[in-house]
């Protein structure tokens, strides 16, 4: 873990009046898996977007493997090696899980057509071989729509996986999975995202996943980026502990009940 992957340098965006980047400086390295923290319209989703190609920042620049990527269009940026999921799966429903996996296989040829993926049998299979390492091989066959949360989620980041990135961010990959469900469903995704050698960004409520998982946190506050570094120091800082722990503790309650 040396080397910058993305690096994002004074970002500036704002909505009106308000500023959802208000100069971000932020480098991933590569190989590492990077948590994104802090309470809600902090600008967590923002910055995903602008790395993504659907928000372009009024200033500032993104640099993605020593490349500009600012300002270039969502595809084009996947093709470059960036792939996310969002916070609502983004599925078809009316198709099976394969189904959704294959059209994102496909998508790599620039084939968007949900059609294409149930005539060529090469998708299906890499679909299937990607669902098992998902763990989804049960589920390959169900419609998305009839999926619970999890399942959807993970279904959604096994689509983004399909692209072949080299960066992968998740915008919230636990919200609305059973407490119960959250750590075993971790676990997977991070095995599967380091197998295929994935560096990750994720944004994260959940401060027992950021403290298990992350290699580092970044602590959004208001546009800014407050505290970056380990979880076991951030997480241990009195401010952090103070502004954004105990919303994030709060807000989670409902959907977290252990926590
Ligand atoms: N397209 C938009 N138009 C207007 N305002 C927006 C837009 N997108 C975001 N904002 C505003 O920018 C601020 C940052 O939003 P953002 O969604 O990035 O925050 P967040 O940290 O991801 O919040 P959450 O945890 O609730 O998802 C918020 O005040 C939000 O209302």
């Amino acid at each position: 873990m040396s080397e910058a992957l993305l690096r994002a340098s004074g970002l500036h965006l704002a909505f009106g009046g308000v500023r959802a980047a208000d100069g971000i400086d932020l480098d991933v390295m590569r190989g590492e898996f990077l948590a994104i923290i802090g309470p809600n319209g902090a600008g967590k989703t923002t910055f995903i977007n602008m790395t993504t190609g659907y928000l372009k920042p009024h200033a500032g620049e993104i640099a993605y493997e020593g490349r500009r990527i600012t300002g270039l269009s969502p595809r084009a940026i996947v093709r470059l090696g960036i792939a996310r999921s969002f916070q609502l799966p983004q599925l078809f429903l009316e198709h099976t899980v394969e189904q959704n996996v294959a059209l994102a296989v496909a998508s790599r040829e620039g084939i968007w057509s949900p059609l294409v993926p149930l005539l060529r049998p090469g998708y299906r299979e890499e679909a299937r071989d990607i669902l098992d390492r998902f763990g989804l091989s049960a589920i390959a066959d169900t419609r998305a729509d009839a999926l619970n949360e999890g399942a959807r989620k993970l279904a959604d980041i096994a689509m983004a996986v399909a692209l072949k990135p080299r960066l992968l961010l998740m915008d919230e990959p636990t919200s609305g999975v059973a407490a119960s469900e959250k750590m075993a469903i971790v676990e997977t995704l991070v095995t599967v995202l380091r197998d295929a050698k994935v560096t990750a960004v994720f944004v994260e409520h959940d401060m027992d996943v950021v403290e298990r998982f992350a290699d580092r946190v970044a602590v959004w506050s208001q546009g800014r980026i407050a505290a970056l570094g380990p979880p076991a120091e951030v997480l241990a800082d009195p401010a952090v502990q103070r502004e954004v722990i105990g919303i994030e503790r709060h807000a989670a309650t409902p959907e977290a009940p252990h926590a």
